[in-house]
């Protein structure tokens, strides 16, 4: 691809993205990172080849995507401060912030703009992400197909008609991996009170997950099917998932999920007031 994106914000999300395209082929010197000081970017610049900039303006001014990527607390004033050289670019922009509105970043920067509001995940740095993708009305085809290709070029893309839906996307997996990695420390603890080193517990854990998610994706049996054929009658998995559904896992699941998109749809009242 001959776009130029330019990340605004170096954090834990934009280098998970930037590392993955890299991965996937992209050319570093296409790709421009920006931080306030150097301290973020030069392990990005030093471990990716890619540009930093410290000054947003500067790296804005040859864009063709713009990845809004900074904390949504300070969005507005990040974007306010943009705006003359957005204005005077129009590049394509793409948000990953959580809750931001795409018509509340479109006013922050002066209007009229093409606006993409992604929700990604941190699996993107291994080529393992999965992005919820909605386009405003100046979304045109093309620019479509261009959020399309980077946000694949880390993971599994889907695209929602319904703005709204992006809250259930960040339940599902915007947040998500982070329920894995409880999952995780857990089985890492009930491993090693059963006697197994930490370490061990550690990686037979993350070693099932996945080869689950990879049997599941491949297979085209149901999750409820493939998880009898682990339970043998009478046997060891099945006392397991009786306590687990006893002690009510489904119930839990739904109200963490409910409480992280009710979170969502909270901040952009809170964030989002133009
Ligand atoms: N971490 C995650 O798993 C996910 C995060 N997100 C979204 O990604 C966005 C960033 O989150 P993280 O990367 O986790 O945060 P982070 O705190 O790791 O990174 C934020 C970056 O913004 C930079 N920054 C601060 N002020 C700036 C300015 N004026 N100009 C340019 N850069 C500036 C900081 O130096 C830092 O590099 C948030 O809006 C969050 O909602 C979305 C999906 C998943
Ligand atoms: O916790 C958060 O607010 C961000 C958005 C989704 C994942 N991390």
């Amino acid at each position: 691809m001959a776009s130029r994106v330019t990340f605004i914000g170096a954090g834990n999300m934009a280098g998970a993205i930037i590392g993955g395209m890299i991965d996937s082929g992209f050319a570093p010197d296409a790709i421009t990172a920006t931080s306030p000081s150097d301290e973020m970017l030069a392990p990005l610049r030093d471990r990716l080849g890619i540009r930093t900039e410290t000054d947003n303006d500067a790296a804005v001014e040859q864009a063709d995507v713009v990845v809004l990527a900074v904390k949504p607390q300070i969005m507005r004033e990040v974007c306010e401060k943009m705006r003359s050289a957005i204005q005077a670019r129009r590049p394509l922009i793409i948000s990953v912030a959580a809750g931001l509105p795409a018509e509340t970043l479109e006013h922050w920067l002066g209007g009229e703009l093409a606006v993409v509001r992604c929700m990604p995940n941190t699996p993107s740095l291994v080529g393992a992400g999965a992005s919820g993708l909605y386009a405003n009305t100046r979304v045109e085809a093309s620019q479509r197909e261009l959020a399309t290709e980077l946000m694949e070029a880390v993971g599994l893309v889907e695209w929602v008609d319904d703005e709204a839906l992006l809250e259930a996307v960040t339940a599902v997996s915007g947040s998500a991996p982070a329920y894995f990695f409880l999952m995780f420390e857990a089985m890492e603890e009930a491993g090693a009170s059963l006697g197994l080193s930490a370490d061990t517990a550690r990686r037979l854990a993350m070693q099932t997950a996945y080869g689950a998610a990879k049997m599941a994706m491949q297979s085209d049996k149901t999750p409820a099917e493939l998880k009898r054929n682990v339970m043998s009658p009478g046997g060891t998995t099945e006392r397991a998932i009786e306590h687990l559904e006893g002690a009510g896992l489904r119930r839990i699941v739904q109200d963490a999920m409910n409480a992280c998109a009710h979170r969502a749809s909270e901040m952009a009242d809170e964030l989002g007031k133009r």
